[in-house]
């Protein structure tokens, strides 16, 4: 591991689980022992608390942490609305938002250089209302260089879950730094304050932010105490400062989807010890623990939940992020991709590489995406049946080295102007090219009772 400038700090170093009491601390001794908020925090820093729930939120959903840092984060100028980020002030706006039922499909979103990570942002889909911290919001972003030099972000808005598609992304936040590569997620909640570079080139990807509560681990039921995303895999980054009182730094704020800056004479990434159970994290999709059917029928896509953003209906989730790795296919008598569906849940999807099984027919395409909204029918393309009903019923590995997910909402998104019309990605003939040819097998003469595999 590199040390740092500062010498007794190293970047990139991580806690390791989810969901519990993590402490780290830059300078051996900053963290104040056995108190919070002692009369003189250690080495003159000031003791600040940070709120992602309710102070009176239950024990096992309270999220607090305490950050002890060289200055208060309320030592700023007045906010103004930020008129120099481009065009994102529109990136983030949902005005023309429209609910449709039709099937949508996107193109590889396009890479574009002249993007940072705020600009590069452009909300495609939304359900809810950040004012009423309901709903979520669906982006994808492209960047092909750092944030300017002595500036930081955040969304009070909600949690962003990032999936970058290619590219990677160094993340400075107040709590630490974060690599974090394709196929790779990090999960910066709600107020964290950050900063995003592209040491590695372009970057591009998803994001999906969660208005309303927190991301969890979702149950794991019969399954057991073990499998799918496992805690210990979630990497938490490490208290990391810089002294830096004497530059202007201008921090920009999501506030319900507009974007406002203010200035500073000091660096918001100047937390020199921090604890609590409120952080950012990553995690590596590769150690997701796949588990699937080993007798017959294709199972639900929940068994492949990494995260779940609960609604307040018990195992109903305002967005579910689900991913497709690779796995073996075995069971028998088996129609083995997705069946054909309609949803009581919108499904968005993307693509980090490779290639998803139930569409074959070549229109899905890594940094792509599409769109099923609320019973919206869908499942495997002309070409992906054929394979399927005709395939030899052996253990198939199915997606080496390829990587689908969902955001899958109980809401209806709308899509935005962008996602429909200026992205320019909407492929048009989407339906038509998937479900259209389609042929009729149905035969009165021909008795198939389905049951070779009882038989
Ligand atoms: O539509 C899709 O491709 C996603 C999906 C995958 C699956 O295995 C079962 C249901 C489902 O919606
Ligand atoms: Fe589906």
């Amino acid at each position: 591991m590199p040390t740092s400038e500062f010498g007794v700090q190293e970047k990139y170093t991580y806690l390791n689980g989810f969901s519990c009491y993590h402490e780290s601390e830059a300078l051996p001794g900053a963290l104040p022992l056995g108190h919070n908020s002692p009369q003189k925090p250690p080495f003159g820093l000031y003791a600040e608390k940070f709120s992602g729930t309710a102070f009176t939120a239950p024990r096992h959903e309270n999220q607090q942490s305490w950050l002890y840092r060289i200055l208060p984060s309320a030592a700023h100028k007045a906010w103004e609305p930020c008129l120099s980020k481009g065009n994102s002030a529109i990136n983030f706006s949902g005005t023309d938002m429209q609910q449709i039922p039709n099937q949508l499909r996107w193109d590889p979103f396009d890479f574009d250089d002249s993007n940072d990570w705020i600009s590069g942002l452009h909300l495609v889909a939304e359900a809810g209302d950040p004012v009423m911290k309901s709903g979520l919001a669906i982006f994808v972003f492209a960047a092909g260089k750092s944030m300017t030099e002595h500036e930081a972000f955040y969304s009070a808005d909600g949690d962003f879950l990032i999936v970058p598609q290619h590219g990677v992304l160094d993340i400075v936040t107040e709590f630490g730094r974060m690599l974090v590569r394709a196929n790779e997620i990090c999960v910066i909640p709600r107020g964290i304050r950050y900063r995003v570079l592209t040491p590695d080139g372009p970057v591009r990807g998803y994001v999906l932010e969660l208005y309303q509560g927190h991301f969890q681990l979702p149950e794991l039921g019969p399954i057991g105490s073990n499998g799918l995303a496992n805690a210990r895999d979630f990497q938490v980054p490490t208290a990391y400062y810089e002294n830096d009182t004497s530059t202007d730094w201008t921090l920009i704020s999501k506030f319900n989807k507009k974007l406002f800056s203010m200035t500073q004479n000091h660096s918001p990434f100047d937390v020199v010890a921090w604890h609590g159970t409120y952080y950012p994290y990553k995690y590596d999709l590769g150690r997701f623990n796949t588990i699937g059917s080993i007798s017959f029928d294709h199972p639900d896509p929940s068994i492949f939940t990494v995260l779940t953003g609960p609604s307040h209906q018990v195992g109903t989730a305002i967005a579910d992020f689900v991913i497709f790795p690779p796995r073996w296919l075995v069971q028998e008598d088996t129609f083995r991709p997705p069946w054909y569906h309609r949803n009581t849940m919108s499904e968005f999807m993307g693509l980090i590489s490779g290639d998803y099984d139930a569409k074959t027919g070549g229109g899905f395409r890594p940094g792509g995406a599409s769109l099923h909204n609320i019973m919206s029918a869908h499942g495997p393309d002309a070409s992906a049946h054929t394979c399927a009903t005709e395939a030899e019923l052996k253990p198939q590995k199915v997606g080496g080295g390829s990587m689908a997910f969902m955001f899958e909402s109980c809401l209806m998104v709308g899509v935005t102007a962008w996602g429909l019309k200026h992205c320019q990605k909407v492929q048009e003939e989407y339906n038509q090219e998937s479900w259209e040819p389609l042929k009729v097998y149905f035969d009165e003469k021909v008795v198939s009772n389905g049951m070779d595999r009882h038989g």
